[in-house]
């Protein structure tokens, strides 16, 4: 894989790079409530500009459906991105309409634009090769070069990640070049006991991925909208919960195999409980429950692991050597459902093993509820795309960057 000093050192001067970064912050409203993946592709951004580059950054934001929608706008993704460079970031309001092409081809030497959201075109993230080939196509024809730096999104085989570096030179940026440096150290000599904890709510995404950790971690700990699947699977009542019913045998193997194997697949024993969802704008106090994790009420959902789980699976992390996190055991972004994603953070930190965290939401977590980043052995910005690595799949995000 050709890397970004690489490709600095054969001459950028005047070339238009595209970078393909992964920008989907959490939002509220127009306001980025954590921006640790901007942060991240600073030091790509800022090599290139520095290098006399016309620097073109795309991203996706959300899961839009295919066409311009305003609430998944990277308008404040490009405005943040101007403050953290301390320069001027140009904005184009489409993805390869008019709009792009005047303003790349009115960047100067060093200067940076951002185009609009790649999802708003629904080649972008088609299942049809020609389709996504096509956009693929009017991508390129805004640059030169691509360098592929959105380590979040390389688990997708999209126009953007896939198909356009088939299409330029390319290299892959520091981002890529640190997460991948960190994850390898996970799948090749992992210190044991090796402990996985599981949450979020990307549930059909990262079910498949246990999967593989069953043969690899010495401990898995399951939480967050993951954790309903699993309990339902073992004959509890999970009231209106996430769930994945189509995954109920899958789960039901899985938990069989972890029986078999010895490895340790650890499920809530207690559930906060609740019949709303919290309203996580007003933040306004929320109605809940504590309750045994074999007695959630049918008329509820589960928002956070309980006490008890909490002091669980503290004590799971407590030993172990190395931990790898991905995805909140709760709904963390209302306080009163932010316990559990607390407790967890707080157990790694106080565990010695090297611990890597992973994904847009976890990492945000762990900073919006106070954690010191440095304390954590490394915060990946990936999170499906840091499970399918360490699953030891092959992702197309990178190996579109293989010469
Ligand atoms: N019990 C639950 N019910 C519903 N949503 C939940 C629950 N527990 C956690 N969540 C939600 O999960 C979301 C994060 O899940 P997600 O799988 O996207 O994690 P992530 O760390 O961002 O990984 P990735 O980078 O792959 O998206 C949070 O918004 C949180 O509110
Ligand atoms: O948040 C993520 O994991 C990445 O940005 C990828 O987003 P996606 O799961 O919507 O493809």
């Amino acid at each position: 894989m050709k890397t970004i000093d690489e490709l600095l050192a054969g001459g950028v001067t005047g070339k238009r790079v595209f970078v393909r970064a992964d920008l989907n912050v959490p939002l509220d409203g127009a306001t980025i409530t954590d921006d640790g993946r901007i942060r991240a592709v600073l030091p790509t951004v800022k090599a290139l500009a520095d290098a006399g580059a016309r620097v073109v950054v795309a991203s996706h934001l959300g899961r839009p459906k295919g066409a311009p929608d305003p609430a998944f706008s990277l308008a404040p993704a490009a405005a943040r991105l101007g403050e953290l460079l301390g320069t001027d970031v140009a904005f184009a309001t489409d993805t390869v309409g008019e709009s792009a092409r005047t303003t790349v081809d009115g960047l100067a030497d060093g200067q940076v634009a951002v185009i609009e959201n790649l999802r708003f075109n629904a080649g972008e993230t088609s299942k049809d090769d020609a389709e996504r080939g096509a956009f693929a196509e009017q991508l390129a024809a805004l640059a030169d070069l691509y360098v592929g730096d959105g380590f979040g999104a390389v688990h997708r085989k999209h126009a953007s990640v896939y198909d356009l570096p088939a299409r330029l030179p390319h290299a892959a940026g520091h981002l890529i070049g640190t997460e991948v440096g960190v994850l390898k150290k996970l799948t090749e000599d992992v210190k044991r006991p090796y402990v996985v904890v599981l949450g979020g709510a990307k549930v059909s995404d990262k079910l498949a991925v246990i999967d593989e950790l069953l043969g690899k971690a010495d401990r898995l700990l399951i939480g967050g909208g993951m954790a309903y699947t699993f309990l339902k699977a073992k004959g509890y009542e999970v009231g209106i919960s996430l769930l994945q019913e189509d995954q109920i045998p899958v789960v039901t193997e899985y938990m069989e195999r972890a029986e078999k194997s010895g490895v340790e697949l650890v499920l809530p024993v207690d559930i906060l409980a609740s019949s709303e969802f919290p309203d996580l704008k007003t933040k306004a106090p929320a109605e809940f429950v504590t309750v045994d994790a074999d007695k959630i009420p049918s008329d509820k959902e589960g928002l956070d692991i309980g006490p008890r789980t909490r002091e669980l699976y503290a004590s799971k992390v407590a030993d172990a050597e190395t931990v790898f996190w991905n995805g909140p055991l709760g709904v963390f972004e209302h306080p009163d459902y932010a316990g559990g994603t607390r407790a967890i953070a707080q157990a790694l930190v106080d565990s010695e093993a090297f611990t890597v965290v992973g994904g847009g939401d976890s990492a945000a977590a762990v900073r919006t509820l106070g954690f010191d980043e440095n304390a954590f052995g490394h915060i990946s910005t990936g999170g499906g795309a840091s499970l399918e690595y360490l699953e030891g799949k092959t992702l197309p995000g990178l190996a579109a960057l293989e010469d």
